[in-house]
């Protein structure tokens, strides 16, 4: 099978072209700018591909607090401008979106029927696409992923090796939780969910995290022990590193509705964080 991919530079795109090899085609924002809705829509009427998986994303959280009409176009109202031309073509449509649709209360793993509703700007335009996305009418799938991390782009993990090396201490918060997500992982399940759907498997919305849950403190003491670095890391309340963006205290995902209906079953972040350290040569 062809699928047709919108982003090339991207986490998740570099893994899908990996995963999916001679059968993927990536464009990048030059053959497609997500900030131009009809564009992005002629590409679909245009193309030949069985199924289209849109894996570009406005995803600079804090910038989006002061660039959230840009934020919403690219996020918002571009999927779904894709998601009605690929219904007119009656292929899937498969889409990317985020635990920061949900506003961070409890301790309950978020579950896909739970309400909705974002802290931050980039949460409202993810949001905006997933609503748009749902109303198009065609065969869809929204997987809701969470603190991506891979060996290329911008990430958690790239960011705190750049940091210890700069730092002898470093201070991250430990009352956000969440689920940190390898890029290759969220590849092969929207790979696999392709597959499906094009065969006549429904979609719909499903959850797709690493587990165990962990705070990013715990993340951060995960990446410095496994890459052998040593940095003194303490944990702080979230008041203590302000930043534009409010992001949710509990970012906790249950990805039990993917395992029973796709057969894919939530990823352990740590063998992923190996996998990647590997890949930037931080371990043998
Ligand atoms: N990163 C994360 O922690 C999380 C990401 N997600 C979602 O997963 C998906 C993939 O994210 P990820 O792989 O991390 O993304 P990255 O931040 O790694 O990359 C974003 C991609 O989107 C492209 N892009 C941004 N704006 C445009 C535009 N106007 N036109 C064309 N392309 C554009 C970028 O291209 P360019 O290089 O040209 O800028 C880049 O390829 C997104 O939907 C994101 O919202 C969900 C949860 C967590
Ligand atoms: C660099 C740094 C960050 N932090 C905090 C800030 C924030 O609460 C947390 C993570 O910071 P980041 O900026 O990497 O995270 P952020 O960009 O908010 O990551 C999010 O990106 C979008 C695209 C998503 O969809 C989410 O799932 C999530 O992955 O760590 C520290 O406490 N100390 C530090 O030194
Ligand atoms: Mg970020």
């Amino acid at each position: 099978m062809t699928v047709l991919v919108f982003g090339k530079t991207g986490q998740v795109a570099t893994e899908l072209a990996r995963v999916g090899g001679g059968d993927v085609l990536c464009l990048g924002r030059d053959e497609a700018d997500l900030s131009d809705p009809e564009a992005c829509a002629a590409v679909i009427r245009g193309t030949d591909a069985t199924a289209v998986i849109n894996a570009a994303a406005y995803t600079a959280v804090d910038k989006a607090e002061d660039a959230e009409a840009l934020a919403t176009v690219v996020n918002g109202e571009t999927p779904g401008a894709m998601a009605r031309a690929a219904a007119e073509k009656g292929l899937p449509f498969l889409h990317v979106s985020t635990d920061y649709v949900f506003d961070g209360t409890g301790d309950v793993p978020w579950r896909e029927t739970d309400k909705v509703a974002p802290l931050n700007a980039y949460g409202r335009s993810k949001l905006r696409g997933e609503q748009e996305i749902a109303a198009a009418g065609g065969a869809y799938a929204i997987l809701r992923t969470a603190w991506v991390f891979s060996a290329h782009g911008n990430n958690f993990v790239k960011t705190m090796l750049r940091l210890s090396a700069e730092r002898d201490s470093l201070r991250v918060v430990e009352d956000q939780v969440g689920c940190p997500t390898p890029a290759r992982a969220i590849a092969d399940a929207l790979w696999r969910m392709a597959g499906a759907m094009r065969e006549g498997q429904p979609g719909g919305v499903y959850h797709f995290g690493g587990q165990p849950a962990v705070s990013w403190c715990g993340f951060a003491q995960a990446i410095f022990e496994r890459a052998g670095r040593d940095v003194a890391l303490a944990g702080i309340p979230t008041a203590e590193f302000p930043t534009p963006a409010k992001r949710p205290a509990n970012s906790r995902l249950d990805c039990t509705a993917l395992e029973a209906d796709f057969g894919i079953k939530a990823p352990d972040w740590r063998a992923g964080l190996d996998e990647v350290l590997r890949e930037l040569g931080e371990v043998a």
